[in-house]
């Protein structure tokens, strides 16, 4: 089996799934003792639901990730109230869930406009507090983009998504429901001996132009961002989406959905992708699978049959190529197996990561 590169992990720096924050309310104002006066309340900070963000855009403008509630007034003598301060929004994602850092759930965000409050201010001195003003609330946060299963099956129609998505859960895949998404994709769960599962969903709809929003376009590219790793899907012999279209090889097949995900999320190309090749049951399907393997060996010789604009910039890295048939069953087991090779892979190193951030926030708490 070819194995074209092994080092695309989660890229925590690219494509971000999940982001830790420190937040912290603002503290109170001081009352005034000679008039009995109360410092104002400090800002508390929430998260948002916003449209058209994502946790890399929160991490790139704010690099040091640290949301902090403005500071209660003090109260005074023009003043006896001291004012409030100022309330922190944390724009995030439709479509996330927030845990305190050691994973207690606060609570998940669903529609656009929703609003979680992640630190409370502190309160403005009063008599009751000798006029002295309590801190704000402090801690650190993740946000957790929620995932509708571990992998997506990307691939143009006809390409046998369908079919392999039941050759590989042995099951009628069920339609699930999501409070964030409007477009129901199908999961199938794939059962193995040690009783693990893993969701694999079938993302309908992607057709050339699917990032001008053609076909059910952004809607299904939306759903690509919610799987841990990308299974491209293609016919080994190629496809034609309609009669005045042009034919297209299984290779082209690959450089076209690469630039479909491209043109609509750069980051997504980013993605842990296995690329299977169906279909192989058909006549010449070893022949048409050494020139892809081949082909993808050196992409840049062999794109020149699409137009530049459908070239995409970086060419998508499979951990795995796997010719199967979705018909007979062939290599089905094998893309099983290597499908948990590959989302194990991610998953521990993914422990590593989380252990190094709190063993980091452990230390810079002693310092
Ligand atoms: N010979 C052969 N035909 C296959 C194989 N897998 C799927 N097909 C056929 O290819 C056609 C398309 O299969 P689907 O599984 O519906 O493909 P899809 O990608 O889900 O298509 P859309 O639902 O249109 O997105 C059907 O006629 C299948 O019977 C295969 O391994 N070998």
């Amino acid at each position: 089996m070819v194995q074209l590169s092994r080092i695309c992990f989660r890229k925590y720096g690219n494509l971000l799934d999940n982001l830790r924050l420190y937040v912290r309310g603002g503290s109170g104002g001081m009352g005034l003792p000679r008039l009995g006066g109360q410092g104002g309340s400090g800002g508390d900070v929430w998260v948002v639901a916003t449209k058209n963000t994502t946790l890399k855009k929160i991490k790139d403008k704010y690099p040091q990730k640290r949301f902090v509630g403005g500071a209660g007034a003090n109260s005074s003598t023009r003043a006896l109230k001291g004012e409030r301060g100022k309330d922190k929004e944390i724009l995030a994602p439709v479509g996330i869930a927030v845990t305190t850092d050691d994973g207690k759930i606060i609570g998940d965000l669903n529609t656009e406009g929703e609003r979680l409050m992640v630190a409370k201010g502190g309160s403005g001195g009063t008599q009751y507090s000798a006029f002295e003003p309590s801190r704000g609330q402090a801690k650190h946060i993740r946000l957790d983009l929620k995932l509708i299963a571990d992998l997506g099956l990307v691939g143009f129609p006809n390409a046998g998504k369908s079919s392999l998505l039941t050759a590989l859960s042995n099951a009628t895949p069920q339609i699930a429901s999501y409070a964030f998404t409007t477009l129901r994709p199908e999961i199938g769960k794939v059962m193995y001996k040690d009783y693990k599962q893993i969701s694999v969903a079938d993302l309908p709809g992607l057709i050339e132009g699917a990032h001008i929003n053609k076909g059910m376009g952004h809607k299904f590219l939306k759903h690509v961002e919610r799987t841990k790793q990308l299974l491209f899907v293609v016919d080994v012999s190629g496809f034609q989406l309609a009669s005045k279209t042009p034919f297209r090889s299984a290779f082209e097949a690959v450089q076209l959905l690469t630039k479909e995900l491209e043109l609509y999320k750069e980051e997504l190309v980013s993605k842990p992708a296995l690329l299977v090749v169906n279909k192989m049951d058909l006549p010449d399907a070893e022949d048409k699978l050494a020139e892809l393997k081949e082909q993808l060996q050196n992409p840049d010789e062999f794109s020149d049959l699409l137009p530049d604009d459908m070239i995409p910039k970086n060419y998508m890295t499979f951990r795995h190529v796997l010719p199967v048939s979705a018909s007979t069953g062939f290599g089905i087991e094998h893309l099983k197996s290597c499908i948990r090779q590959s989302l194990d892979e991610d998953a521990e190193m993914e422990t590593k990561v989380i252990r190094q951030e709190r063993l980091q926030a452990l230390r810079s708490h002693l310092h």
